[in-house]
């Protein structure tokens, strides 16, 4: 390996994954297109970076436990001045930051679907009885185990084009994945139906890419102000307010969406038990500025329905 010396403005951390490379061309492209002095070859530079949650590819994220799978490593060589910026999916972006690293910015949000992949059935109530479902999250696993008491469902882990292969060789009868990556992988035609809100609620930030900075690099700062979508932003902060109010135990199902109609905002959020058995939900209707109180307080209701006992999944 010869070493070269960086004579980068920019260097932008990555995980390796197709979709983290993906996102993070996206980043390259659109600060280019904001900032003519990013344009030029070699301005910005890429680095890839690997996490926990790349190297650990056995074993249930949820089993692994622990904050920031996908961030440490990138917020480790960010604070030492290796990178300037984190390209992330903000779904596995921890609600609370290290100290000194910011997020100022997220880009547009793509579609925030779960797909349904499946070579044998259209949709999941016409899965046939017992079928195998494969996914390693627990908030589609839960919920679709509501709908469909009888579905098996079994950790499925790896990336989006491993997924599809086991998909292929029958190792599963259907599995689920985020719209927003097959979207951004060019693999949408792999997609069986794309499951409306109200049949399977989207993880917290689902399909939002999130880019982080140093929060003393003003110039990171300023050339990220520009690409940042406002909307994206409230709507995130609604769902990640939520997120940190029930404080997830990484164990417990969580759920939920806000979207945005000019200057009214609704929220939706729900928490289900591992079995899907039973599902608690709450609502919010407010304006965009109350993004984070309405979060926080969707949150609190849950835990206050669903009382002591619900969250504790360790026995
Ligand atoms: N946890 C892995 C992960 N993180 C972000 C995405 C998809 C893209 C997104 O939701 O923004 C995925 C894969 C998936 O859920 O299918």
């Amino acid at each position: 390996m010869t070493k070269t010396v960086n004579t980068a403005q920019l260097t932008i951390g990555t995980r390796g994954s197709p979709l983290a490379l993906a996102q993070t061309h996206e980043t390259r492209d659109r600060l280019g297109a904001a900032w003519p002095a990013l344009a030029t070859e070699g301005a910005i530079a890429i680095q890839v970076i690997q996490t926990t949650g790349d190297l650990i590819q056995n074993r249930p994220l949820a089993e692994i436990g622990g904050k920031g799978l996908f961030t440490k490593e990138l917020d480790d060589s960010m604070l030492d001045g290796r990178i300037d910026l984190a390209v992330h999916s903000m779904k596995d972006v921890p609600t609370v930051l290290p100290d000194g690293i910011v997020l100022p910015c997220v880009l547009p949000r793509e579609d925030v679907r779960d797909a349904f992949l499946s070579l044998k059935a259209k949709g999941i109530d016409d899965l046939p009885q017992g079928a195998v479902v494969g996914t390693a999250s627990l908030r589609r696993g839960a919920q679709i185990l509501h709908r469909r008491p009888d579905l098996q469902v079994v950790n499925f882990r790896g990336n989006v084009q491993s997924r599809l292969r086991k998909l292929s060789e029958g190792v599963v009868d259907a599995t689920l994945l985020a719209m927003a990556g097959l979207n951004r992988l060019g693999l949408s035609e792999h997609v069986t139906r794309a499951l409306e809100t109200d049949e399977m609620l989207p993880a917290v930030a689902q399909g939002a890419i999130g880019i982080t900075c140093r929060a003393d690099d003003r110039k990171s700062l300023d050339f990220l102000a520009a690409l940042n979508c406002p909307e994206t932003m409230i709507r995130i902060t609604a769902e990640r307010a939520f997120l940190l109010t029930l404080d997830g135990s990484c164990r417990t199902p969580i759920a939920a969406l806000a979207e945005v109609d000019g200057d009214r905002l609704s929220f939706r959020g729900l928490i289900v038990s591992l079995d899907g058995r039973t599902i608690h939900a709450a609502s919010r209707q407010g304006t965009v500025g109350d993004a984070h109180a309405m979060g926080v307080d969707a949150g609190r209701e849950l835990i206050q329905v669903a009382g002591p006992g619900f969250f504790d999944f360790k026995a």
